[in-house]
């Protein structure tokens, strides 16, 4: 058993406060959220164990530990690293240095995805679905447990990424419908695919210095790179799609705030048809654009 911390005994509720206080004087916006995440992981408790734990004292270790957090977060280490997951479709994953933290919204790519799928015929139907970019393998390991009978193919350029992707994808139980493979975003893939959707890196590369701390020297470089203009993933997998897409196949893209009536062009350039308006995310930006490819 560990021995109390010998700072007066702190309980876990004050521990709490103490540290939303520190982050918010930090200049921390999401103080309060970020010390109950940090003082869950440091103790072992869920939300529940938070609030039935509330009056007893921590640890001294437990302390030690929090504190480490807590300076990390100081650091501006986002809190998903410190935790080492993040919860994304409600499926919790697993993220290295190669990997993104995914953002809820990319969630919006799932959406717009499923309503394209099920304007198309059952969900259940069987279908070769693939994520180009997959990096913990987020938007294809959401698409897979909604889709019962669908395989995925989940690429990458980082093989560490990958083997992410993979360790997530068994942990969920959906390793024997998800293949990976490292490949410039669609190269290595054959056809004829349902769906095929992508949240690839989009910032301009001038843009990247400018970045919060917690983007800028937390997620990889290649995950965030986009290039001049912050098109050049859109350009190389829109016309490596085109081809791989069977009659009535979707594709659906994140595009960057300000970036989805550049990509709609390329789609319509490369013989693609708009496939409705961009869905917009929580925040009201256009986020999820896609097209179809109609039968010939
Ligand atoms: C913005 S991250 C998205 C990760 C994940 N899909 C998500 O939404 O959380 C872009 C991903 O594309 C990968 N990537 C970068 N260049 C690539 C390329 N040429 N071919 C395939 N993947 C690439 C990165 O390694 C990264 O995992």
């Amino acid at each position: 058993m560990s021995e109390p911390a010998d700072n007066g005994s702190q309980t876990v509720e004050a521990a709490r406060r103490a540290l939303s206080a520190r982050l918010q004087a930090a200049g921390n916006d999401s103080a309060e959220l970020d010390a109950r995440f940090l003082v869950g992981a440091a103790l072992g408790l869920d939300l529940t164990g938070m609030i039935t734990a509330a009056g007893r004292a921590i640890t001294r270790d437990e302390s030690n530990r929090l504190d480490g957090f807590a300076q990390r977060r100081l650091a501006g280490e986002p809190v998903a690293r410190i935790l080492g997951m993040r919860e994304f479709w409600g499926l919790p994953l697993t993220l290295s240095a190669a990997t993104l933290v995914p953002r809820p919204d990319t969630e919006t790519v799932v959406e717009r995805a499923l309503e394209l799928l099920r304007a198309g015929g059952p969900i259940d139907r069987t279908l070769q679905i693939a994520d180009l970019g997959t990096g913990t393998g987020a938007i294809l390991l959401a698409l897979l447990s909604e889709l019962p009978n669908a395989h995925g193919f989940g690429t990458d350029i980082s093989e560490a990424a990958l083997q992410t992707a993979r360790e997530n994808a068994s942990r969920l139980g959906l390793a024997d419908r998800a293949t990976f493979i490292a490949c410039d975003y669609a190269s290595g893939l054959t056809g004829p695919l349902d769906l095929i959707v992508s949240n690839p890196p989009y910032i301009r590369s001038a843009d990247i210095a400018g970045l919060a701390i917690e983007v800028r020297d937390h997620d990889p470089h290649a995950a965030l790179d986009g290039g001049p203009d912050g098109l050049d993933a859109y350009r190389a997998l829109i016309a490596q799609s085109v081809s791989l897409l069977g009659p009535n196949g979707s594709l659906v893209v994140e595009a960057g705030q300000g970036q989805s009536g550049d990509i709609e062009a390329l789609m319509t350039a490369a013989g693609l048809s708009p496939a409705g308006p961009p869905k917009a995310d929580l925040g009201g930006i256009p986020r999820a654009v896609s097209a179809c490819r109609l039968p010939r």
